[in-house]
């Protein structure tokens, strides 16, 4: 009697390392290294209350909210895991006002790697979803000692995006460019497996998700939009709509690449300091990565969010992603709309696809 030979995470990156004749294995040891943090944490996660870790931690981060001792802690066990291996050149987190350099006595190399150590972190208290959320970028050639520009690379240039959600159980998401694996940690061997293999997102969808209590401040498109699907079977769409909102995007993602959907948190004139909730470089990007890989779209309601040229480390941006034809719709609403917050340029986002206004 034979046994198959196991699904796992580390076979999937060795095959994906065997594609390229020239990999050095820096690219597997990274993903690894990612893998070990994102278990380190399911870990302190799991324990729940019991962890010691609940409650903030007394301090404001650089986005000025209140950090939670986890998001500390989170982002600590992504620092020591990675800064080691001497994959990386150098990181940057939600939690950092500046980008971390690879201390003097670790080698360098030559990935960047991107996070939120701990997305939706508001949820730990009660027990709901969290996850983190990771991008790598190339550190550009000759280049030992990144400062911030070096991070500002828009999302197509990312060399792989994921996250790992910690619900009912641990699961690693990820995309290397060819297309979109999910793989779920099996605690007893604790090693992650591939569970979820070439996800696929449905191209229509009769759910959203939208935090309704900001509808005050919405732009138009986005009041049609879901005005139009709160309508249901008797209004425009034709059909009854259901709607979500978990608050953590990572959860909401991760819904959507399993059964469809549509997610915005979109610009609005809630605080007109902040285009938007969500940051550009380790939320929208690396899903956006991962709904693009899926034959999903993402968007900012007016570009291809992955196509958007990063002005600074902790930019946030209007992020409207999941099934094809209906980001599609409200991207046509918003070109319909001509209203005068449509053309304000405190918004004004600089497109790779676009030449320089
Ligand atoms: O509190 P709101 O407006 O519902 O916002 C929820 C959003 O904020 C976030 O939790 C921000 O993430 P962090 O927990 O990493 O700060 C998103 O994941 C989520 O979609
Ligand atoms: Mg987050
Ligand atoms: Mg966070």
């Amino acid at each position: 009697m034979t046994t198959l030979a196991p699904r796992t995470l580390t076979r999937f990156l060795i095959e994906e390392q065997r594609r390229h004749a020239n990999a050095t294995g820096n690219f597997t040891a990274l993903v690894n290294d990612v893998r070990l943090a994102c278990k380190r944490i399911a870990t302190l996660i799991g324990k729940g209350a019991l962890s010691g870790a609940y409650g903030d931690a007394g301090a404001i981060n650089v986005q000025g909210e209140v950090q939670k001792k986890l998001d500390v802690l989170t982002n600590d066990i992504f620092i020591r895991t990675n800064e080691w291996g001497g994959q990386l050149a150098g990181m940057v987190s939600e939690e950092m006002e500046k980008p971390y350099p690879i201390p003097a006595e670790y080698p360098t190399g030559k990935y960047l790697l991107l996070f939120d150590p701990l997305d939706g972190s508001s949820n730990v208290d009660v027990n709901v979803a969290v996850g983190s959320i990771f991008s790598v970028l190339r550190c550009p050639d000759g280049v030992t000692d990144p400062s911030e520009e070096h991070f500002l690379q828009p999302g197509t240039e990312q060399v792989c995006a994921g996250y790992a959600i910690y619900g009912p159980s641990t699961m690693l998401v990820l995309s290397t460019g060819r297309g979109v694996h999910g793989f779920t940690l099996d605690r007893e061997i604790g090693e992650f497996m591939l569970t979820h293999p070439d996800l696929r997102i449905p191209e229509t969808t009769s759910e959203f998700a939208i935090n309704a209590s900001n509808s005050r401040y919405w732009e138009s498109p986005i009041t049609r939009y879901v005005r139009e699907c709160q309508e249901g079977a008797s209004g425009p769409r034709g059909r009854d709509f259901n709607m979500r909102w978990v608050a953590a995007v990572v959860a909401e993602a991760h819904r959507i690449l399993m059964r469809g959907g549509v997610y915005m948190y979109p610009r609005d004139r809630r605080d007109l300091t902040k285009p938007g909730r969500l940051r550009l470089l380790y939320e929208a990007n690396p899903l956006g990565f991962l709904i693009e890989q899926a034959g999903g779209r993402a968007s900012t309601g007016r570009e291809p969010v992955l196509t958007v040229q990063p002005e600074s480390l902790h930019q946030r941006i209007g992020f409207i992603f999941g099934a094809r034809a209906e980001v599609e719709r409200i991207e046509r609403y918003h070109r319909e709309c001509n209203d005068f917050e449509f053309k304000a340029p405190l918004f004004g986002t600089r497109s790779v696809l676009r030449s320089p206004a």
